[in-house]
């Protein structure tokens, strides 16, 4: 995710991603002072342009809001629409105001800003600062060791959520793994998920709008899940707890699926406004029969990981406290089979299925495309950014 440029009160533009983070009603306004003067009001304006660090989309959005309640008084212009999610953010701030006098706008202005010591600004930026640089280089982690290549989502405190960047990476990391010296690869997932799905907030910080996002997501969407289907050693999934959307369609073209009895399978499309994606609308009815895809693909349906071992999703379930250590050693015996044999009797099995995989990933690109700029998309990631609902 791109980071923010920090700019002073009357001109910044968080994206989205920030501004929903932290509800407005949680901005410590500091300590109440006498009432602050024209003076004191144009000093703090100064002050926040003269801060060194982004103090956060939750401060910018306040100072914002009281910003405008201080100069123009009450909201009193139209609500942006529905795709103009910035604006209609920092609508939302102003006119969460109400009534609020100018002169009270104007101190709490002064206090916000006040509150906002280096010390202070040090300690909240800190956290998120280092989770950026996090993100941007080990969200996924590729290491090779006794015949395995491992590919790890590596950001547990987003449940593993996959960004943008993170579909580059893994297209690059099976790129690689294609041709390395390794037998089988694996994909698994650092702390207590497996992977909570796709980034519900890659399309709302949007530079050039929602339609060129969409545009490009959809492009993304299906050169990676083409790197999937092209992938020619043996594929395995060692899902180490909760799996949602993507990283449960994406099974269905996995060569084999271990999971601890922690895991859960869950595709919410519907509840999303969205629909499936990564060939399950092909793979999940040939292997759980249409009655069951249309539960999970449809209904939103989640599987323990017994239930998707009966469905055939899942190849073994194993107990949480033995699941790491049974599972690897499997692998590594796996992994020393002869390599060529494996990558044959792959190519065997899916060689009659590649052309119609294709298919079926460009049609569901291309309705996903068209679905994330629907109202029933929008709305649906708005209620999750702006916490309103979890699944
Ligand atoms: C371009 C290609 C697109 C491909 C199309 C793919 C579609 C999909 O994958 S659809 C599925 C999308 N995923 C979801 O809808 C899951 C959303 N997440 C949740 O419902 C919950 O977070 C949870 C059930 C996964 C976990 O709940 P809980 O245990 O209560 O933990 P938190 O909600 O507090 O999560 C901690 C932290 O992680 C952030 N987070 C979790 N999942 C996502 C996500 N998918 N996208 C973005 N952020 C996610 C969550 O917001 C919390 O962040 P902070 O509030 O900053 O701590």
């Amino acid at each position: 995710m791109t980071a923010l440029t920090w700019r002073p009160a009357r001109c910044w533009c968080p994206s989205l991603l920030q501004i929903f983070r932290f509800p407005v009603a949680q901005v410590h306004v500091g300590r109440p002072t006498m009432r602050a003067s024209q003076q004191d009001f144009e000093n703090a304006m100064n002050q926040v342009k003269l801060l060194k660090e982004d103090p956060g989309n939750q401060v910018k959005l306040k100072l914002y809001a009281l910003y405008k309640q201080a100069t123009d008084g009450p909201c009193n212009v139209p609500k942006p629409g529905v795709f103009d999610l910035v604006n209609k953010a920092k609508w939302e701030a102003w006119n969460a105001l109400g009534s609020l006098p100018k002169e009270t706008a104007r101190q709490n202005y002064v206090d916000l800003v006040s509150s906002l010591s280096p010390s202070s600004q040090a300690s909240s930026q800190g956290k998120h600062g280092a989770d950026e640089k996090t993100q941007e280089s080990k969200n996924i982690v590729v290491t090779s060791e006794d015949g395995i290549t491992k590919i790890v989502f590596n950001r547990p405190a987003k449940k593993n959520a996959i960004t943008f960047q993170m579909y580059q990476d893994i297209i690059l990391a099976l790129k690689s793994a294609s041709t390395d010296n390794s037998a089988i690869t694996v994909f698994t997932g650092t702390g207590d998920y497996y992977c909570s799905g796709n980034d519900l907030t890659n399309f709302t910080s949007a530079p050039n709008g929602m339609e060129e996002a969409a545009r490009k997501g959809a492009v993304l969407l299906r050169e990676f899940v083409n790197s999937f289907i092209d992938f020619p050693k043996p594929l395995v999934a060692v899902v180490n707890g909760p799996a949602v959307g993507i990283s449960v369609t994406l099974l269905g073209l996995f060569d084999a699926v271990y999971a601890s009895d922690t895991a859960t399978f869950h595709t919410p499309f519907s509840q999303l406004g969205q629909t499936s994606e990564a060939c399950s609308s092909y793979t999940f009815p040939k292997i759980m029969g249409p009655a069951k895809a249309t539960e999970m693909l449809l209904f939103g349906k989640k599987l323990t990981a017994r239930e998707a071992w009966a469905q055939g999703l899942v190849s073994e379930v194993f107990p949480e406290s033995t699941f790491e250590k049974e599972v690897w050693t499997r692998l590594k015996a796996y992994a020393k089979l002869p390599p060529n044999s494996m990558r044959i009797s792959k190519e065997l099995i899916r060689k009659n299925e590649k052309e119609k995989l294709y298919a079926v990933n460009a049609e569901e690109c291309t309705i996903l495309q068209a679905k994330w700029l629907s109202e029933e998309c929008v709305n649906a990631i708005m209620n999750f950014v702006s916490r309103k609902s979890k699944l």
